[in-house]
């Protein structure tokens, strides 16, 4: 069985929709939801984990435990950090990294005990790679966007990476799958809390556009 972990009820309720789910198909456990479905002859289940690093681990430590998983997918949106790049370009990174976990002032920003690279060499190169980088909180603020590009972050959000890591520690594969759903804006001139709403508006709109791409053109290439 393989275990598509989902954060946001945004997420969630796109991948509801997607694929037609109905009520007596839906399942409780203490971090979410979940739902079983079958795509090319694989058992796959669908799971909403809740937001940030302890959701998004506890989550998945359940289900890994649990349904006996054999790959975790980690779908869902995140924040666009290299500018080459645009709201709604899918990503599937080779690098996940955390940068809340060091002391930034006298430390490198990247934890590299942490680092989780990913072999993606068995699904081709037709996609978009990079470095996934992960913190407990959304990259709202300039100066937190233009720390993660000096550090050559291609795209940030707030569990993949620590996902990535209990996998790891579980020996099961871990493939990251996701889709820039906004990207900061500089604040410094104008109302930081407009300029907030902004872009939790942008990330709202593109929310189920980006989940409708990963399962419709990404998904089955690495299941
Ligand atoms: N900018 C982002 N930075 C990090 N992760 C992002 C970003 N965008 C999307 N994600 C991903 O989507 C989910 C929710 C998004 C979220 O929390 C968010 C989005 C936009 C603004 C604000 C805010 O507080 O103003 C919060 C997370 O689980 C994460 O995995």
């Amino acid at each position: 069985m393989i275990g598509i972990s989902i954060a946001t009820k945004w997420e969630y309720e796109a991948t509801l929709k997607y694929f037609g789910i109905k009520d007596h198909e839906r399942f409780g456990y203490p971090y979410g939801e979940y739902f079983l479905r079958t795509i090319n002859e694989t058992e796959l289940v669908f799971y909403s984990t809740g937001v940030r690093k302890v959701n998004g681990v506890g989550g998945s430590q359940y289900m890994i435990s649990k349904f006996n998983l054999t790959k975790v997918i980690v779908a869902g949106t995140c924040a666009g950090i290299d500018d080459n790049f645009s709201n709604l370009d899918i990503f599937v990174p080779d690098k996940a990294v955390q940068y809340d976990c060091t002391v930034k002032e006298i430390e490198p920003l990247i934890k590299q005990s942490f680092i989780v690279d990913i072999d993606l060499s068995k699904y081709g190169n037709d996609f978009y790679t990079g470095t996934i980088a992960t913190a407990d909180k959304a990259v709202v603020m300039w100066k937190d966007y233009l720390e993660l590009k000096e550090n050559k972050i291609t795209i940030a959000d707030t569990e993949a990476a620590a996902i990535a890591y209990i996998c790891k520690k579980n020996e099961v594969e871990c493939i990251i799958i996701k889709g820039i759903s906004d990207f900061p804006t500089d604040e410094r001139n104008s109302d930081k809390f407009e300029s907030n709403i902004q872009q939790i508006n942008v990330y709202l709109e593109n929310t189920p556009k980006v989940m409708n791409k990963i399962f419709g053109e990404y998904l089955k290439r690495f299941i």
